[in-house]
């Protein structure tokens, strides 16, 4: 039996919660958030009666992986610490690679704990061609992101022009993954994966669009290298709870936890 933490029960998290609880190999035992509203009591009681609520893993807890769909922060606070006591990981906020340092001490803690975290490749898809791809030379991996004005509210875009009464796309952030993901940290995780699996976050080029015309969250990107051409769309659809989200994040994290459990992977 596969015991998990699961960090984060919001959007993702919920989901998450509910697509595991039919796998009877493994059990979530302890879900860390930062408070507790009813709903997340509720969507606990509900789908993993067993799991512990907790603001932090308690100290004597011993989870065989933990699962972080949380934040950014989520991955100093509670990532960073489980590595380093040897709890393998995987990792839904790809972008807070972002942060100066922080890929470093992530190898850092994971080498302490002699253990591993899987970086997940959420919303988007083709990462495994990509990374393949540059352990050749790459030479121009373009991203372009686009979602409905509402995914924008809350974010620096608001800034930038008016979102409720856009009339046709506008672009609100043109620059590396490394700034995308550091301006836009709940939008622009994807960014970030591809600029890891590809040519890194100060080479990869990003351009984000607050677009009325999409009502999915759209990625698209393309690679030319030695290996030769790629090109990928993706139309996402959002989660009614989160239109910041794609559904694909919640399916993504949800078969890498599997590939882990179960006996044969894919
Ligand atoms: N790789 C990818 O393609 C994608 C990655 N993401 C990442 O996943 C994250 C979660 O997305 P989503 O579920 O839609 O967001 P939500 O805002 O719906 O949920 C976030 C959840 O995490 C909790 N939380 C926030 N900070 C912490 C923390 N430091 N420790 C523990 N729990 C915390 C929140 O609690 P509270 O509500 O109390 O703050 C809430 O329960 C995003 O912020 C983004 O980083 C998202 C989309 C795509
Ligand atoms: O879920 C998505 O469509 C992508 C997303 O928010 C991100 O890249 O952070």
């Amino acid at each position: 039996m596969m015991k998990i933490a699961l960090i984060g029960c919001g959007a993702i998290g919920a989901s998450v919660l509910e697509l595991l609880e039919p796998h009877t190999n493994l059990s979530v035992d302890w879900v860390l958030v930062p408070d507790v509203p009813p709903v997340v009591t509720q969507t606990v009681s509900r789908f993993a009666p067993q799991a512990q609520l907790a603001t932090q893993l308690p100290p004597g807890a011993r989870p065989d992986l933990i699962v972080e769909c949380a934040g950014h922060a989520a991955i100093e606070q509670h990532v960073l610490p489980a590595l380093a006591r040897g709890i393998p990981a995987i990792v839904a906020s790809v972008g807070a690679m972002s942060a100066p340092g922080m890929m470093e001490k992530l190898e850092a803690a994971a080498a302490k704990g002699n253990t591993q975290v899987q970086l997940v490749s959420g919303a988007i898809g083709g990462i495994d061609a990509l990374s393949a791809a540059g352990m050749g030379e790459l030479d121009a991996v373009i991203y372009t992101g686009r979602k409905p004005p509402l995914a924008w509210m809350g974010t620096p875009a608001e800034q930038r022009c008016n979102l409720a009464s856009l009339q046709e796309a506008f672009c609100i952030f043109e620059g590396s993954a490394r700034e995308a993901a550091q301006l836009y940290p709940k939008n622009a995780n994807v960014a970030a994966t591809l600029s890891l699996a590809g040519l890194g976050l100060d080479r990869t080029q990003v351009r984000l669009f607050a677009d009325p015309a999409v009502t999915e969250n759209v990625h698209h990107f393309s690679a030319k290298g030695a290996f030769g051409e790629m090109e990928l769309t993706m139309r996402g659809k959002p989660l009614a709870a989160n239109p910041k989200t794609s559904a694909l994040t919640v399916y993504s994290v949800v078969r890498a936890v599997l590939n882990r459990a179960d006996r044969v992977s894919i």
